[in-house]
Parts: structure tokens; C-alpha cells; sequence
């Protein structure tokens, strides 16, 4: 009888700068977070006896491998802002070699979860042949503050 699928999360973490444009308290000044992403993943329990990957749904190391490529890289120590907070774009391109990343929307935490799922669902959904789905990231900017985005 075929089992259940499993779900696994790996937990990554990184610091990165960012404001909210518009708040109308702390957010609006330049600040970071030291930001942990969990990345859930969904599939089958891998059936192959003297294999690496026995009784694994995917290995944690391959969660960290793909996250740190695709996102943890890209956002460690940069500065997240959103393309309409122009003055501090344009500001930010007068520092030379500086690491920022233009977001499409402005960096709440609910809007970096979004754009962090965005990236990884094609990731890792192709990299296993469409065995896995990604089915949660929580992405926490405080030990008390995160957001969820599930797989639909
Ligand atoms: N719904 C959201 N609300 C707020 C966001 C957000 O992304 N989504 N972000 C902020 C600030 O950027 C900040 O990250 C949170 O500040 P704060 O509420 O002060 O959180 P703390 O954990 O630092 O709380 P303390 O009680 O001060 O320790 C604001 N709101
Ligand atoms: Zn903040």
C-alpha cells in the first residue's frame, strides 16, 4: 500500500536591510532584520533500500543547497527596495559595487514571503521532476512577526 505524502521544512537565515516607504511609524527609516525563511516541501517518502536518499522525501541538505543559490545569496546583506521608493533607488546607485535588490513591490514581510515562493516553486518543483511541491514558505523579519504563503 502506497504511504501518505510527507512534508519536510528547512529553516534558513539571513540579514538584510530594508524600509517601508510609507509607514507611519519606525518602518519608514532604513533598518534590517535578520530574517529566517522556512521552506516546506511536499512528496514521498523515497522507497530505495541502500540508496542515499532512503526514507527521505528530499534530502535537507538539497532544500539548503537550492535556497541558498536561488535566494539566500541573492538577499544576505543586500538592501530590499521597492522600485517606487525612487529617491532611496537612486540613492543606492550612488554607492559603488553596493548589493541591492530592486523589489517589485514594497518589503513587507508579506511581500518578500510572495516574491521568495515565486522563486522557489519553479525551482523546485523542475529540479525533482515534479515529485515535490512546495507547499509553505514562512518567512519570519522578527523572532514575532512572519507571514505564510501556501501552495494554492
Ligand atoms: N503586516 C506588517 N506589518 C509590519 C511590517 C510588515 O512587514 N508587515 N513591518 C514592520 C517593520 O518593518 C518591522 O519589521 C516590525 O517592527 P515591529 O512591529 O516593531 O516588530 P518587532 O518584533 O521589532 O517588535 P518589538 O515589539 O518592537 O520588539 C512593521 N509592521
Ligand atoms: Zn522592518
Amino acid at each position: 500500500m502506497k504511504s501518505s505524502p510527507i512534508s519536510i521544512t528547512r529553516r534558513l537565515e539571513f540579514d538584510s536591510g530594508h524600509r517601508i516607504p510609507n509607514h507611519d511609524g519606525q518602518c519608514r527609516h532604513l533598518h534590517g532584520h535578520r530574517y529566517a525563511i522556512e521552506v516546506t516541501l511536499t512528496g514521498d517518502v523515497a522507497n530505495h533500500p541502500g540508496k542515499a536518499d532512503d526514507g527521505m522525501v528530499l534530502d535537507f541538505g538539497d532544500i539548503k543547497r537550492l535556497t541558498n543559490q536561488y535566494l539566500v545569496d541573492l538577499w544576505d546583506h543586500a538592501f530590499l527596495v521597492a522600485q517606487e521608493d525612487q529617491g532611496l533607488v537612486n540613492f543606492l546607485a550612488t554607492m559603488p559595487n553596493h548589493k541591492t535588490v530592486i523589489m517589485e513591490h514594497v518589503p513587507t514581510v508579506e511581500n518578500l514571503a510572495a516574491a521568495a515562493f515565486a522563486i522557489l516553486q519553479p525551482i523546485f518543483e523542475k529540479a525533482f521532476s515534479g515529485s515535490l511541491r512546495l507547499t509553505n514558505i514562512r518567512l519570519f523579519e522578527t523572532p514575532n512577526c512572519w507571514a505564510d504563503v501556501s501552495h494554492p
